[in-house]
């Protein structure tokens, strides 16, 4: 068994609140007026998990979703987003919906947005979405855990999950408005990454504070160290309260600035929103039209 403890020993998140505050309070609010640009506001949208999570979504309405979002693309001419992100019951709507389209079909599992239940009901919510037809999956971690410091167990239901989305891709939450501090931000998001994620993502949006400028840069240096011990990228999601296009840019500049443009495309960098896609449409035919 590997354990994490030593692994975390690797990596240093000394110094990185000063760096982080001096960095984007300068150049990186210097990057974005320039990242401000048709191209990159394209690339938001085909990074975009397109995401309903309501307490009202149905079979029907999750169905007319799917329907609305190809007909605006097709109307808007836009490229198409990466995923539609659903509760795992209607994975197979979802797919369905999305025949004939690259777009992938995404649910969140594991007892989702608290991950409050047994082990094995996490394993079994995750096996039934992808039977269902979930190509992605987005699991929350145990934020408790994280915060008491109970990183092996962590880590070891995390490589059970890993286990059972062996063939899909496996996005791993880390809920940053609850972590709060750096050194929690830090070692969840190692911990995700030594577990095998594909994404670290900031957000369940059913919090209080979802993705901020300061998690995304903590995650970004994590995965960063990790790519430097491992060789292996691990993307990131940005999710929850992310509504306006100026914000999809900020996120990418920050992105861009810490791992560079490997790491801007739908393999590794996403936006997980469920009202951003009005905004960003406006954004991209009023740069056009300028
Ligand atoms: O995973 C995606 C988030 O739940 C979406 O959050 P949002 O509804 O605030 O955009």
């Amino acid at each position: 068994m590997e354990y994490i403890g030593e692994e975390l020993a690797t990596h240093s998140w000394t110094n990185l609140e000063d760096r982080m505050q001096f960095e984007l309070d300068g150049v990186v609010e210097k990057e974005i007026k320039q990242a401000y640009n048709v191209e990159n506001l394209e690339l938001c949208m085909s990074c975009m998990d397109y995401t309903t999570l309501k307490v009202t979504d149905t079979d029907k309405s999750v169905q007319n979703f799917v329907a609305d979002l190809l007909k605006k693309l097709k109307k808007n001419s836009l490229k198409e987003v990466a995923a539609v992100c659903v509760f795992p019951n209607f994975a197979s709507i979802v797919r369905e919906g999305l025949k004939g389209s690259n777009i992938q079909t995404a649910v969140v599992a594991g007892s989702f947005p608290f991950s409050q239940t047994f082990t094995e009901i996490k394993l079994d919510e995750c096996k039934m979405a992808i039977a269902a037809g979930a190509q992605e999956v987005d699991v929350v971690v145990t934020v408790g855990d994280i915060l008491e410091k109970n990183y092996e167990k962590v880590y070891q239901e995390l490589k059970l999950i890993r286990e059972v989305c062996r063939e899909v891709r496996l996005k791993v939450i880390l809920e940053t408005g609850e972590l709060k501090d750096v050194e929690s931000i830090f070692n969840a998001s190692l911990i995700a990454a030594y577990a095998g994620a594909d994404f670290i993502k900031t957000s369940t949006g059913k919090v209080p504070v979802n993705a901020t400028p300061e998690s995304v840069y903590i995650m970004c240096e994590a995965i960063k160290q990790y790519y430097a011990t491992s060789g292996r990228r691990v993307g990131l999601k940005v999710a929850g309260g992310v509504s306006k296009a100026q914000n999809a840019v900020r996120y990418l500049t920050i992105v861009n600035h810490i791992l560079g443009k490997e790491w801007l495309s739908p393999h590794y960098f996403r936006i997980g929103a469920s009202q951003l896609m009005d905004d960003l449409t406006k954004e991209i035919k009023a740069l056009e039209n300028n």
